[in-house]
């Protein structure tokens, strides 16, 4: 049996009696690329919240690999192995690309591998590696500053990369990228997938259909409104209905 990475039983948010999330289930398997979408105030933002520590859950619980995350604070979870991308970058702008990377990669060697001055294992990429995954090897030397929105994004996601994450948590990351952006992104994530464990929050569905080759999870008012391969949720009255019936007016 595949190992879950991700189990949610019955949870509920609520926020002053208002539940943005009301008694939802939800579970993923390690190694699946998990996209979520759902129209606004569905309850995406505080699903991450809520898996991050940031939020406590008022009813049910959250156990990622198996453990229960009740009351650990958030730079815990961290450590436990969940990394999470927040839509505007978070990078240090007076700092090289490649600076960057070695920052988040140094603070991240366990001791023994300080000890000993070599790497601990297979899963500790080089910053040389992570450079070309995230397709910034010849601007290695460039101030950070100077990329593009896009860029910018993709530096994020090798910096929370470098730190090993067990879990990679990215929200909206294709909002406010050129088309050309938007697909350098969708490949990486396509690429890291390989080797991660992600659950990505998206609104663009242009987007979403190019990286939900797994299951896509549709929320509605806090709960779950259905879940499966993208061309069944395309296809779910339901969904067309609350989601991709939406039109602005
Ligand atoms: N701290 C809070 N206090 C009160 N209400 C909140 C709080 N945080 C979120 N909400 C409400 O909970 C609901 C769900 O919000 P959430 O941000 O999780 O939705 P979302 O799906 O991420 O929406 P969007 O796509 O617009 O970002 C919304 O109605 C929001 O107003």
């Amino acid at each position: 049996m595949m190992s879950k990475i991700l189990e949610i039983e019955d949870l509920t948010v609520s926020f002053d009696g208002f539940k943005a999330l009301n008694n939802l289930n939800f579970s993923m398997n390690a190694g699946e690329l998990r996209v979520i979408i759902g129209p606004n105030g569905a309850g995406k933002t505080t699903f991450l919240d809520v898996i991050t520590g940031k939020v406590q859950p008022t009813k049910g619980r959250v156990l990622f690999k198996g453990r229960n995350i009740k009351k650990i604070p958030e730079f815990k979870i961290a450590r436990m192995g969940i990394g999470r991308k927040f839509q505007t970058p978070r990078v240090y702008l007076n700092l090289t690309v490649r600076d960057n990377l070695d920052l988040v990669s140094n603070q991240n060697k366990n001791v023994l591998s300080t000890l000993f001055g070599r790497a601990n294992n297979n899963e500790t990429r080089t910053v040389g590696g992570l450079l070309e995954t995230i397709g910034l090897d010849t601007k290695a030397n460039l101030s950070a500053s100077l990329l593009s929105h896009g860029e910018k994004q993709r530096l994020e996601i090798g910096m929370l990369v470098a730190q090993s994450p067990d879990l990679l948590l990215v929200d909206e990351p294709a909002a406010g990228l050129t088309d050309e952006e938007t697909e350098n992104v969708g490949a990486l994530l396509l690429s890291l997938a390989q080797s991660h464990s992600i659950i990505a929050i998206e609104h663009d569905m242009e987007f979403v259909r190019q990286i939900a080759n797994d299951k896509v999870t549709v929320l509605h008012q806090g709960a779950l409104l259905c879940e499966g391969k993208m061309d069944e949720v395309q296809n779910d009255p339901r969904v067309i209905e609350v989601y991709l019936g939406e039109t602005p007016d």
